[in-house]
């Protein structure tokens, strides 16, 4: 076994994006960037991570780090890898420049879409989610809320160059989240080659949880608007959803969670009692920043992520009670979208982010995936408005200016 090494800081985030090849692990945030390359070893969940990186933590070898990816359904196996060869990025100053148009690196070739489920049945889906929100189950939590998503099945007789998808994300999404990281090869349905390498590529604007220097951060988000290309417009739209009731609604569930998830493990939790807008190139949304000082310093950032996801983000309210619909409702796996991504390293420092913005990638097929948070208040059609324009962030950085 090889010792995890780490090389001197590279100059950009831009450095390590152009030495993402297919295989490697990239994860990029306002604090910088990270590579990981080759695989010494594989925790196969958040829970094994202090252990896995333990065993390979020796007193001439550097700090390791775990980087990868949590399925929605965390009772499924993770992939988190322990690279052989890790490099970090520091924020450069370019990377405040947004590229808001269409990607400089289209994608090219002919691609296949099929929807699943359809639009039309989308919008059924949220009616019948919208149903029981409004009944009562006698013997059964109440649903407060629960998130409905679709997916995009993008398929070409070329294989999809991840390393150029990556790119396009992080130049429109400069502030995000943006990730590359390989899946287990086997789908649950068996759908791909077993032979096709997997990988998950993103650009999420939800910071699920990071810790650094004993402080936890967090940082929902739920509610949402599309953005508008007409200044007048987009600051409207802005605007609105800050009032709207519904969103806040939404939103308040969401942060009720997280403070609940957190606040075991923190002395202090500060909870500000307003939402804030936080936007993408394609969306606004309500962010409430949660941060607390923890008990114990050495408390992992796999442990907090473990104990957060899946957040009402991307579940819903009661938990166990939104899954089980989710998979009743949505006619496919949602796999790794609605996981967790990030990486944690031996001190338990580590970044983890909502799996959303993202899509699967085996060889020609893409999977591309959105959803959006129903309670009683939601209007079936735009919530399949929503949903199209959150797609929009994968597909304009595979060159695609349409709306599915
Ligand atoms: C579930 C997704 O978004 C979540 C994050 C932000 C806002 C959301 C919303 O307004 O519904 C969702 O909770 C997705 O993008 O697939």
């Amino acid at each position: 076994m090889s010792l995890q090494r780490v090389a001197a800081p590279a100059a950009a985030v831009g450095e390590l994006l152009a030495a993402y090849r297919p295989g490697s692990a990239f994860f990029s945030s306002a604090d910088g960037a990270v590579l990981g390359e080759g695989e010494l070893t594989v925790a196969h969940s958040l829970d094994g991570v202090a252990d896995t990186l333990a065993a390979v933590t020796t007193p001439d070898r550097v700090r390791p780090i775990a980087i990868g990816a949590v399925p929605f359904d965390a009772r499924s196996p993770a992939r988190l890898v322990v690279p052989e060869t890790v490099r970090y990025a520091v924020p450069s100053e370019g990377r405040g420049a947004a590229d808001n148009g269409q990607a400089r690196h289209p994608l090219q070739g002919q691609w296949r879409i099929r929807a699943v489920p359809e639009p039309t049945a989308h919008v059924r889906a949220v009616e019948r989610g919208l149903k029981l929100l409004a009944d009562a189950t006698p013997g059964t939590a109440q649903l407060r809320k629960l998130v409905l998503a679709r997916c995009l099945r993008l398929s070409r007789d070329e294989p999809v160059d991840v390393a150029q998808l990556l790119g396009n994300l992080a130049r429109r999404d400069p502030h995000g989240f943006t990730f590359a990281v390989d899946l287990p090869r086997h789908t649950p349905d068996h759908r791909y080659d077993a032979d096709l390498p997997r990988t998950l590529v993103g650009a999420s604007p939800e910071l699920l949880v990071a810790k650094r220097a004993g402080q936890a951060v967090a940082q929902p988000l739920a509610g949402s608007a599309p953005r508008s290309a007409d200044s007048a417009t987009d600051q409207r739209r802005a605007a609105d959803l800050l009032a709207s009731a519904k969103d806040r609604h939404e939103h308040a569930l969401t942060v009720e969670a997280v403070a609940t998830g957190l606040r075991p493990f923190c002395r202090q939790l500060r909870v500000p009692p307003e939402p804030e807008l936080v936007k993408t190139a394609t969306m606004w949304h309500l962010a409430t920043r949660v941060t607390g000082e923890l008990h114990d310093p050495a408390t992992s950032s796999a442990e907090l992520a473990r104990a957060l996801h899946p957040t009402p983000a991307i579940c819903g309210t009661p938990t166990e009670a939104a899954r089980d619909t989710i998979t009743d409702i949505e006619p496919f796996d949602r796999g790794f979208y609605a996981g967790a991504v990030g990486y944690c390293d031996a001190a338990g420092d580590g970044e983890w982010v909502v799996a959303i913005r993202c899509a699967e990638v085996a060889g020609g097929n893409i999977d591309l995936f959105a959803g959006g948070g129903i309670v009683p208040e939601s209007d079936p059609e735009s919530e399949l408005a929503e949903t199209s324009a959150k797609l929009r962030t994968l597909l304009l950085a595979l060159g695609l200016d349409q709306s599915l």
